[in-house]
């Protein structure tokens, strides 16, 4: 199949022979060797870096985007929605790639599967899709450091199973509820005396790094209070170093080349500093548990995820190494801030933007939690009745998700996808925005409308024959603290709108 852009792209050696032997060969003054040899050189690499741009030949039958669209992209400094929205709706949208298209990433060409059966397929066979390795390729990095292998996120097979096993049971127990409401009033406290403008992203990642730290291993980093804190600073610090696109794309400028770029030597000791420090409280969450003391006098679903895993360890549901440990808390951390953060944003941009909808889980909020003049605190039988608040959650994560799509795959053995064959090897992702944004499966999809998930509504189809809602993947590999998100997030949009 043609590439979807650019058709230069699409030379074939014979049209470059014939380029050179019917056009530039008779233009060349007779016996000047070295500017026909030159001539012919200089073709064959524009031949050469024109084939490269191409996905390899067992892939071609696959529609593709260009690296040239990629290039424009970069340079524009889109964001990955923008993208998908410019780029990827419409062939989504064309009907002739059934959802399934190409594009070039840092790992190779990589298939994006955007059509709910197909979804469905990729993340429910897990054994026969696993995630790609990268801990090699990316070993010494930051990212290695901080969240490559061996969490739980970015293993699989048997190793993966082992940890999941552990930290199935810790997620079940864990419902912090008290805790995200008594940080929800902290943040109002906060806001008090500080004028009427907040910038609110500046807020829901302060207060989600202090719901993190308190509920992943009970740490107070006091984001909410201030900005300043040692430790908010590092783990900024850290952030930063993770985010830089430069040495997300070139890992050698982050290992043998680090010694020219002296930030980035900063930024990997604040790192250290930080992966100490999760040491230190893994110790000594131990010789609580030792002692008996662990989290005593908290309610059950309470207590921090870190002793529950070590606990359910306990239990008999297998070992975790110090150091997977450690690293599953960097995943979580990871995976569990930004996300959440992101998602209220969005949540209470909407609202501020449907002054109806906000209107309408304000009543839910008052029905459920009372108008009295001070802050209540939900409990969990509170949040299992905020139907319309989860209906506005569920709408926000599907018109603008903070995870864009999977982490990618490889396929084990070759597959059939929509009738067309992805051989062995293949490397793949299942794009959540292009399938939250096409027309073939939600009315209007750019439109925030949260009815759609009322119980007659398009959203409950997800339930049908595929994959229509899955802002937080699906099958084993789904996020594990999806349960976790939504009630942080319940209980943080109810106060708010209380
Ligand atoms: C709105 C919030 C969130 C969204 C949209 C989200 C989305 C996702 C998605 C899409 C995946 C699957 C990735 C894949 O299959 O490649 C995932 C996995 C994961 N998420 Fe979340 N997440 C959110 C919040 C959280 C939070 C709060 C935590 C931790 C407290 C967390 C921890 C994890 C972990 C550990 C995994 C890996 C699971 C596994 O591989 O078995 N996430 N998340």
């Amino acid at each position: 199949m043609p590439p979807l852009e650019n058709s230069f792209l699409k030379v074939p050696l014979q049209k470059i022979v014939q380029l050179y032997c019917h056009e530039i060969a008779p233009r060349i003054p007779k016996n000047n060797k070295l500017v026909s040899i030159g001539a012919a050189v200089i073709l064959s690499l524009v031949y050469l870096i024109i084939n490269k741009a191409k996905p390899p030949r067992k892939l071609r039958h696959f529609p593709y985007i260009s690296h040239f669209s990629i290039l424009k992209s970069t340079y524009y400094k889109e964001s990955v929605r923008d993208r998908c929205q410019r780029v990827h709706i419409p062939i989504v949208e064309s009907g002739k790639s059934n959802g399934l298209f190409l594009e070039v990433t840092r790992n190779g060409w990589v298939l994006n599967v955007a059509n709910p059966e197909d979804a469905k397929r990729v993340l429910l066979k897990h054994d026969l899709f696993p995630k790609i390795d990268i801990s090699e390729e990316r070993s010494g990095t930051l990212q290695s450091k901080f969240t490559i292998r061996p969490s739980m996120a970015m293993t699989s097979g048997d190793q993966w199973k082992r940890q999941r096993n552990i930290m199935n049971p810790a997620f079940r127990r864990s419902m912090p509820v008290k805790l995200f409401g008594n940080l929800t009033q902290e943040m109002f406290r906060s806001m008090e005396n500080k004028g009427n403008i907040f910038t609110v992203s500046d807020l829901m990642e302060r207060w989600t790094l202090d719901v993190i730290g308190r509920a992943g291993f009970g740490f107070d980093f006091n984001s909410i209070q201030t900005k300043e804190s040692e430790w908010v600073r590092r783990y900024g610090c850290i952030n930063r170093g993770l985010r830089d696109p430069l040495f997300f794309l070139f890992p050698r400028l982050d290992t043998s080349a680090r010694w020219l770029f002296t930030d980035r030597q900063y930024i990997h000791e604040q790192t250290e500093i930080f992966l100490n420090m999760l040491d230190e409280v893994v110790e000594y969450k131990k010789l609580d548990i030792k002692n008996g003391v662990a989290d005593s006098a908290l309610d059950e679903n309470e207590r921090d995820l870190l002793t529950l895993m070590l606990e359910s360890g306990e239990e008999g549901s297998g070992d975790m190494s110090d150091y997977e440990l450690k690293s599953n808390l960097c995943g979580i951390f990871l995976a569990g801030h930004d996300t959440t953060a992101s998602a209220l944003s969005y949540a209470i941009h909407y609202l501020a933007e449907n002054q109806d909808i906000q209107e309408k889980a304000r009543q839910e909020a008052i029905s459920i939690l009372g108008d009295k003049p001070c802050d209540v605190l939900p409990s969990i039988e509170d949040t299992k009745k905020m139907t319309y608040i989860n209906q506005i959650i569920k709408e926000t994560l599907r018109i603008n998700g903070p995870v864009a799509r999977t982490i990618t795959r490889v396929a084990r053995e070759d597959s059939v996808l929509s009738g067309v064959l992805a051989p062995k090897g293949t490397l793949l992702t299942v794009n959540m925005f292009d399938t939250h944004h096409c027309q073939k499966i939600w009315n209007d999809p750019d439109v925030f409308n949260p009815d759609r998930f009322s119980e007659n509504g398009e959203g409950i189809r997800e339930a049908g024959e595929g994959m229509t809602w899955i802002p937080f993947g699906s099958g084993a590999r789904q996020c594990i603290a999806m349960n976790f998100s939504l009630n942080e997030q319940k209980v943080m949009l109810s106060m708010l709108c209380e």
